[in-house]
């Protein structure tokens, strides 16, 4: 598990560790340097020669530091401090004095086809309003570089908060950022501005107690760890899932769905669906069978299904008509167990959160944002601009686990930590990758995982298959039922 941050978190942390744990802030900028110069030499640019672009704050400090380590070091780097003197912090007023003693260039003006590498040390998380006038123009001249282009903390012109680009934007091939991932850097644009992002340690350290909350984690491979199965487990111990998914026309929800809830390691699955789908499960014979017809009323059997289950999942496929509303009332109703809500089911929440909020045990919702957005009625545009804070409140609000699917997906509880993801790529933008996520979801729950981390670790085992299938396949080319199968091979190596 690893924390990512905000700006504004990050900057309490510096202080903290300033103020309370004693640190100078010029060996934090010392260290901020040079891991910045490491990064680069590692990262093999050509550094004939590098510019470095320096704003009046301590990002640009942090620049002319490395300034001084490159130019130490035998590598023709320049300056340019495009900040006014006036705005100077105390740390870039001494940076530039230690630089002029070691003899470091500093220019006034500059041809970017001078140099092989350029540093945008313009602005850091401290960057609080849109860029204008001559710096937007400067910035937009980079968009024409040819060589490589490093950030320092993040890309000039992102928000740290929400990866927007605050009037334009720097970008970069790299950006060694310090301490902890910022959200900027991980939420789209900002994530495409950033390139590789590299994380440093440069020694920042605040009690976990003073953390701004809410606090934010992701998930990295090791801690699909955790997905460990009992070497004497049997078909019982690994979870029955009850999914009600499919409809007349509608097959090929319920058998990714379905697929891939197995095929992560559930003990044994019914599907309930129509009839007609009946001869389409002929090749999934590991799934068990409930099937309705046309305005059948299985309220009875459902009931048992729901005794018989350890988690139940509705939604992939199943339709917005009066039989599909049926059957969610029933579950929502009758239903006792951990609860996934998927797809149509989602589109048919809207006049029953009260029903949704009396359920008696964790429900995990699966929105993309267009459902999310039919649901809340809040706009997809108005998420983007506080996708962790709103995720939160909804979550709160509706006493659910909130899982808001996108290209970088937010999942919470209601309470103080929220997951951002941060595997997969767009080629999962294709039909049935949202039936496969709730299928690896019901699986983790199946295997006796609470609701928070069933959503959070299937959110990132889902990514983390999507980026081995396009491997394999290619972004474009890869289906969403060649995320199962990469799915069974990740867990496999872990
Ligand atoms: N001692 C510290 O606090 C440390 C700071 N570090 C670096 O310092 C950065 C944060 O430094 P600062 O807080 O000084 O902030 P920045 O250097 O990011 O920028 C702040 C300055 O830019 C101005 N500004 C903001 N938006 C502007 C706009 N649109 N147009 C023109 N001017 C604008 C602000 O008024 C302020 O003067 C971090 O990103 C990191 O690179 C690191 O060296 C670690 C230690
Ligand atoms: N650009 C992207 N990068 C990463 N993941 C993505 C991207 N686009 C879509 N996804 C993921 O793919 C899944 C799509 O789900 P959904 O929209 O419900 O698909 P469907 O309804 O077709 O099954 C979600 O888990 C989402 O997070
Ligand atoms: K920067």
């Amino acid at each position: 598990m690893e924390r990512i941050v905000t700006g504004d978190q990050m900057q309490l942390l510096d202080k903290y560790t300033i103020e309370e744990m004693g640190v100078p802030s010029l060996v934090l900028m010392e260290r901020a340097g040079l891991s910045v110069f490491e990064a680069i030499k590692k990262e093999g640019f050509s550094l004939n020669k590098i510019l470095i672009l320096c704003g009046s704050g301590n990002n640009g400090a942090d620049g002319v530091v490395l300034a001084r380590l490159l130019h130490l070091a035998g590598y023709c780097t320049d300056v340019c401090i495009l900040g006014k003197p006036e705005k100077f912090t105390k740390e870039m007023q001494k940076q530039i004095d230690i630089g002029k003693n070691y003899g470091i260039s500093f220019v006034k003006s500059f041809h970017i086809s001078e140099y092989t590498v350029i540093v945008d040390a313009v602005f850091g998380v401290g960057l609080s309003r849109e860029i204008t006038g001559n710096l937007k123009e400067i910035i937009l001249e980079l968009h024409k570089f040819q060589g490589k282009i490093v950030a320092v903390d993040i890309p000039s012109g992102i928000c740290s908060r929400t990866g927007k680009i605050l009037g334009c934007a720097v970008k970069a091939d790299l950006t060694v950022t310090f301490a902890y991932g910022k959200t900027g850097l991980f939420l789209y644009p900002g994530a495409e501005y950033a390139g590789k992002v590299v994380i440093a340690d440069i020694g920042i350290y605040a009690k976990p107690e003073i953390l701004p909350k809410p606090e934010i984690f992701t998930y990295t491979k090791g801690d699909l760890k955790e997905i460990r199965r009992k070497r004497d487990g049997n078909k019982g111990s690994f979870g029955k899932i009850l999914l009600i998914a499919g409809s007349k026309d509608i097959f090929g929800a319920a058998y990714l769905s379905g697929m891939a809830a197995m095929k992560t390691g559930a003990g044994m699955l019914k599907i309930c669906t129509h009839k007609e789908n009946k001869v389409l499960f002929s090749c999934f014979p590991e799934a068990m069978l409930l099937c309705y017809e046309d305005d059948e009323n299985i309220t009875k059997e459902l009931s048992e299904g729901f005794q018989w289950a350890d988690v139940i999942g509705i939604g992939p496929g199943i339709g917005l008509g009066k039989q599909a509303e049926s059957l969610l009332d029933t579950v929502l109703s009758q239903g006792t167990k951990p609860l996934v809500i998927d797809a149509d089911a989602i589109g048919m929440l809207k006049g029953r959160t009260e029903q949704l909020k009396n359920y008696p045990n964790e429900v995990i919702l699966t929105p993309h944002l267009g459902e999310f957005s039919r649901l809340t009625d809040i706009s997809i545009k108005k998420w983007k601009e506080n996708p962790i804070k709103i995720t939160q409140e909804i979550a709160k609000t509706l006493s659910v686990v909130l899982v808001c699917k996108d290209a970088r997906t937010v999942i919470s509880n209601g309470d103080k930590n929220i997951y951002l993801n941060l595997s997969g790529n767009d080629g999962m933008a294709s039909a049935g990758s949202g039936d496969v996520l709730t299928g690896m979801i019901l699986s983790l729950l199946a295997q006796g995982k609470d609701g928070l981390k069933a959503a959070c670790l299937g959110v990132y085992l889902h990514g983390a298959a999507g980026d081995l299938a396009a491997k394999r396949k290619g972004r474009a080319a890869m289906l969403a039922g060649d995320l199962i199968d990469a799915a069974g091979q990740i867990l496999d190596e872990v």
